[in-house]
């Protein structure tokens, strides 16, 4: 027996590392499953002022309108030179959501003028899992109560270069050298990336609570 999980993104690229770093934690006994394996709910919008309020915002929405367990991400990049911004507006910083190239673009040229010894900056993930820990089986008026809110996050220093390097990963990445690298997080494998990143950290911390999930199911 499998339990369903369902991974609430839309941003396609951050599905594929989500559901990466899920795999290669091994916990046996989850199925995940995306926002298209489910019928359409309207989605909250993600307007907390902290990642963790929008992860929470996003995995709360997604158990609420299928009673799945439900995995959110909210994540984004904080520049030091920028008092801590795009941050959680970090996916429409240009004011397009989800255009990377011009969200890249503005970004060097906000930051034209800082020097090298001031360009450090780090990727923030926080990861929450909601689900219910009632049986709606046993009572089914409880299943919006007893609700299970489990939340990790990650966080992945480095600094922002002058121009884009490399094709892999997404969003802020090419123009991202994380500390210790002499490689933009584009440039890295999927393997490295996940090892390191914000939202790699933040998941595997949240392994323990996901196989708590599986054995709280397998035991009903
Ligand atoms: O909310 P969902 O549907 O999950 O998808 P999204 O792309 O809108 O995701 P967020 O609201 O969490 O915004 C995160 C943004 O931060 C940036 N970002 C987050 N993680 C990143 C990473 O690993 N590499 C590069 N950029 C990243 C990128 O611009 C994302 O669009
Ligand atoms: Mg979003």
């Amino acid at each position: 027996m499998t339990v369903r999980l369902l991974v609430a993104s839309r941003n396609a690229k951050k599905l594929v590392e989500l559901r990466r770093v899920l795999e290669s934690e091994g916990i046996v006994g989850i199925e995940p499953i995306g926002l298209d394996d489910v019928p359409e709910f309207a989605e909250e919008p993600e307007d907390g002022a902290t990642f963790e309020e929008n992860a929470l915002i996003k995995a709360r929405s997604g158990w609420k309108a299928t009673g799945l367990a439900c995995l959110a991400d909210d994540s984004g990049l904080a520049v030091d030179a920028l008092n801590g911004m795009p941050g959680v507006l970090s996916a429409r910083w240009a004011g397009r959501h989800g255009d990377d190239e011009a969200n890249n673009a503005l970004l060097l040229a906000q930051l034209s003028d800082v020097p090298d010894d001031r360009r450090g900056a780090a990727f923030f993930s926080s990861c929450a899992l909601v689900y219910s820990a009632a049986d709606p089986a046993v009572d089914p008026e409880s299943s919006t109560e007893n609700l299970v809110e489990r939340v990790a996050e990650g966080r992945w220093a480095g600094q922002v270069l002058r121009e884009p390097r490399g094709e892999g990963g997404f969003g802020y990445d090419p123009l991202f050298q994380p500390e210790g690298s002499g490689r933009s997080a584009a440039e890295l494998t999927p393997e490295e990336k996940d090892a390191d990143s914000h939202r790699g950290r933040a998941l595997r911390s949240l392994a323990p609570a996901l196989r708590v999930l599986v054995e709280r199911d397998l035991s009903d």
